[in-house]
């Protein structure tokens, strides 16, 4: 799209990003792609964008940063029983300031929140430092030669970011700084929350009548020992209460996080503040995820010309050691080896389903007790199964544009961004019909209004035989029907996933919390 066919917001403002990753300088998951491209879309909006993140250096990502400059400033957090020095570093892109807040508790070894033994266990003092930057980066950090200032939407994601609205209601409102400012929260997970023994309260730096915000009791069932209280202090709780505005990263997850099955604990809460709570549903960033340019794949197609898919089938099948057979179902699942995403499930189902002719590969990393199952199902179906424990962007492409369907059997799925790549590359998805899975995979349906409609197949309830009945079916459509096959592949690479709509609902958000008086206590 050239510049002068971009659309441009309405009101332009200083948009601020607080995340824990952003693609692609750090990414663990959904959370970095999303960081990673909302803003740049919003930028393309005309909005001033800058995006804080850590710099995170573990030997394998110090490249990422090889752009970013020191910027000379530097500051010294008061927390944790001290006084913590960071530093700023900056790479303007894309239209947009990645201010990445250097520390050394960001400079070891691991993945971006813990290593071989499970989470780090500063998470609370990395991310606390994280937040407090952040709220500093838009006064002192002249960036393109001047400072964001005190009129600022602060967009803060998920429980590392969650400090951002109670320090700006508790350290900074009460002595006239910030009162232009707003926040939203956008909640990409509900199950990571940001939760430590209430003990740790004084080493955040709050105000001690400022407990209450955070203030999180367990319930009984969940305390260690008769007499454990309970008592916890929790982040994400924390910007739950406090934030101008709460957005899920779906309309049916924005309900789903108000049910007590959803809501993790939170949903009470949750409930209080619908009048503040919307879903908007996540985009793609289609110049990275463009099957007519992806320069991971090794033949690119479009929508009008599908050859290169067969031959990236092709390709695949020849890569993974699996017999090269255009004819068979190749069934492929990406994602973290998490309770999140039905891993048990897929685990229940394999014997039989590798009854059936059919090939399935798994790319994924997580749980050890899932990785080990993946080599040894692997030995047991030499010629079907492949299970490729560990990370990596290029193989998802791969995978992404080789296989004829995508399985998604998540037990809740905020938003899902797989199943959308899978329809941008004519892959199918079969997915469990939850969340934002619901929301933007339509079930195929042979006898619609205008002829076939649908985009892949969403099955409900959560069970083996459910997930079963529903890849059989994509299956024989496949195998017996091909032109719904070639249909349903050309549905969903035409429908709109682009950022564009997505970032027009978050500027009417911003607006919204512009009407509103910010949070005070
Ligand atoms: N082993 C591996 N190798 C390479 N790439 C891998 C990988 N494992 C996962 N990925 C990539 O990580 C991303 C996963 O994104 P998802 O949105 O599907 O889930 P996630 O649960 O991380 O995100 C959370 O946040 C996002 C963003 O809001 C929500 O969509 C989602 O529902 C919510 O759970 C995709 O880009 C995927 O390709």
């Amino acid at each position: 799209m050239d510049a002068n066919e971009q659309p441009q917001a309405k009101v332009t403002r200083s948009i601020v990003f607080v995340t824990g990753e952003a693609a692609p300088y750090a990414k663990s998951g959904g959370l970095g792609d999303v960081c990673g491209s909302l803003p740049i879309a919003l930028a393309a909006r005309g909005h001033r964008v800058m995006v804080v993140m850590p710099r995170y250096l573990n030997g394998s990502s110090d490249k990422n940063y090889a752009k970013a400059l020191y910027t000379g400033k530097h500051i010294k957090i008061p927390c944790f029983g001290g006084s913590h020095e960071v530093t700023f570093f900056h790479e303007y892109r894309d239209n947009v300031d990645w201010v990445f807040v250097d520390h050394p508790s960001y400079h070891r070894p691991g993945s971006l929140y813990g290593d071989n033994f499970g989470a780090f266990g500063d998470n609370q003092f990395r991310y606390t430092l994280l937040c407090y930057a952040a709220c500093e980066a838009p006064l002192i950090l002249e960036l393109g030669g001047y400072i964001y200032g005190q009129n600022c939407m602060f967009v803060v994601n998920d429980w590392h970011a969650s400090l951002v609205p109670v320090l700006l209601a508790a350290k900074y409102r009460p002595y006239g700084v910030y009162r232009d400012s707003r926040s939203t929260l956008v909640i990409h997970n509900l199950a990571h929350q940001g939760v430590e023994p209430a003990s740790t309260y004084p080493d955040l730096g709050l105000p001690p009548e400022w407990y209450g915000a955070l203030e999180w009791v367990f319930p009984e069932w969940a305390r260690r020992h008769a007499l454990d209280k309970g008592e916890a202090v929790n982040f994400l709780k924390g910007a739950v209460v406090t934030a101008d505005r709460i957005v899920t990263v779906s309309q049916g997850y924005s309900w789903e996080v108000t049910t007590a099955e959803g809501g993790q604990g939170l949903n009470e809460l949750l409930s209080s503040r619908k009048s503040v709570l919307n879903g908007i549903v996540n985009g793609i960033d289609i110049n990275d995820w463009n099957p007519t340019t992806d320069k991971c794949l090794p033949h690119h197609y479009s929508v009008d010309d599908l050859s290169g898919k067969a031959k990236c089938k092709a390709e695949l099948q020849k890569e993974l050691g699996l017999p090269v057979r255009e004819d068979v179902p190749l069934i492929g699942f990406i994602g973290r080896l998490d309770y999140q995403k039905g891993i048990d499930l897929i685990k229940m189902a394999i014997p039989e389903l590798m009854r059936e002719d059919v090939q399935f590969v798994m790319l994924g990393s997580g749980d050890p007790i899932f990785e080990g199952w993946m080599r040894s199902t692997e030995s047991s179906y030499k010629d079907k199964f492949r299970g490729w424990v560990g990370f990596s962007v290029p193989v998802s492409h791969r995978i992404t544009a080789g296989c004829d369907i995508l399985l998604m059997p998540s037990r809740f799925e905020p938003c899902g961004l797989n199943q959308l790549y899978a329809m941008q590359y004519g892959t199918v998805p079969v997915v469990h019909g939850t969340g934002g899975l619901r929301d933007t995979v339509e079930t195929f349906n042979p006898f619609g209004a205008k002829g076939e409609e649908g985009t892949g197949w969403a099955f409900s309830p959560l069970t083996v035989d459910k997930m079963l009945w529903a890849l059989r079916t994509a299956m024989s459509t496949f195998r017996e029907h091909k032109p719904s096959w070639e249909g349903l592949m050309k549905r969903g690479m035409t429908k709109d996933h682009t950022w564009d709509h997505a970032a027009e609902q978050y500027e009417q958000i911003f607006e919204w919390a512009f009407v509103d008086q910010p949070y005070v206590m």
